[in-house]
């Protein structure tokens, strides 16, 4: 069930920036959540509630999937991953090149962090249309583990990106979701 006094609290936390980085974007800015700890401990509490007892290591992704990842793996018990964008890792490590919305990227995972058969939580800040996700789950699933929760703090409705994360066989859990349009 979701925590209405957290949703309530981050509402009135995170900054809407209009027209950042682009014209037309609303950029969601978590940063003043970090002003003030009893809420950064309160979101932590919430997002490992969710994943408790349910995976075996947490993957987050650069950069912002760090900032609450890490917590959430310490507060479960479990190893965390990190997901970097290319060019970044030392070898042995994996990749994934995926679309953006012009051009394409790619992220990596070295090799071994993550074994067969694990339940892998992916955690980032903010879904927007999955895309970058959807990579980090393709990249779980290429070492032969499974993708079991996502998690985010912030969900933006209308660019679906929930629906996109479908295909896997995973729940999804946002704390709290905007509708931008
Ligand atoms: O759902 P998508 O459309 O893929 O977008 C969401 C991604 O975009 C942001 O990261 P960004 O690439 O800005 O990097 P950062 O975390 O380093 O700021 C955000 O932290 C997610 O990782
Ligand atoms: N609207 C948004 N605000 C913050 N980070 C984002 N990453 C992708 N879309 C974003």
């Amino acid at each position: 069930m979701k925590n209405a006094q957290l949703i309530l609290d981050l509402e009135n936390t995170i900054e809407n920036i209009p027209d950042f980085p682009k014209p037309g974007i609303q950029f969601k800015d978590i940063t003043p959540i970090f002003l003030n700890p009893k809420l950064y401990e309160d979101v932590i509490a919430d997002l490992a509630n969710f994943s408790r007892g349910k995976v075996d290591a947490v993957c987050g992704i650069e950069s912002r999937g760090y900032l609450f990842g890490i917590a959430v793996a310490v507060a479960l018990e479990v190893p965390f991953v990190l997901i970097r964008k290319a060019g970044k890792l030392p070898p042995p490590f994996v990749g994934v090149k995926y679309d953006l919305e012009y051009g394409s990227a790619e992220i990596e995972m070295r090799t071994g962090q993550i074994k067969p058969g694990q339940r892998i939580l992916i955690h980032d800040d903010l879904l927007a249309t999955g895309g970058t996700t959807e990579a980090a789950a393709r990249l779980v699933e290429k070492q032969g583990a499974t993708v079991s929760q996502f998690s985010f703090l912030i969900g933006l409705q209308d660019l679906h990106g929930e629906e996109r994360l479908r295909q896997f066989d995973a729940d999804v859990y946002t704390i709290l979701d905007y509708k931008t349009f």
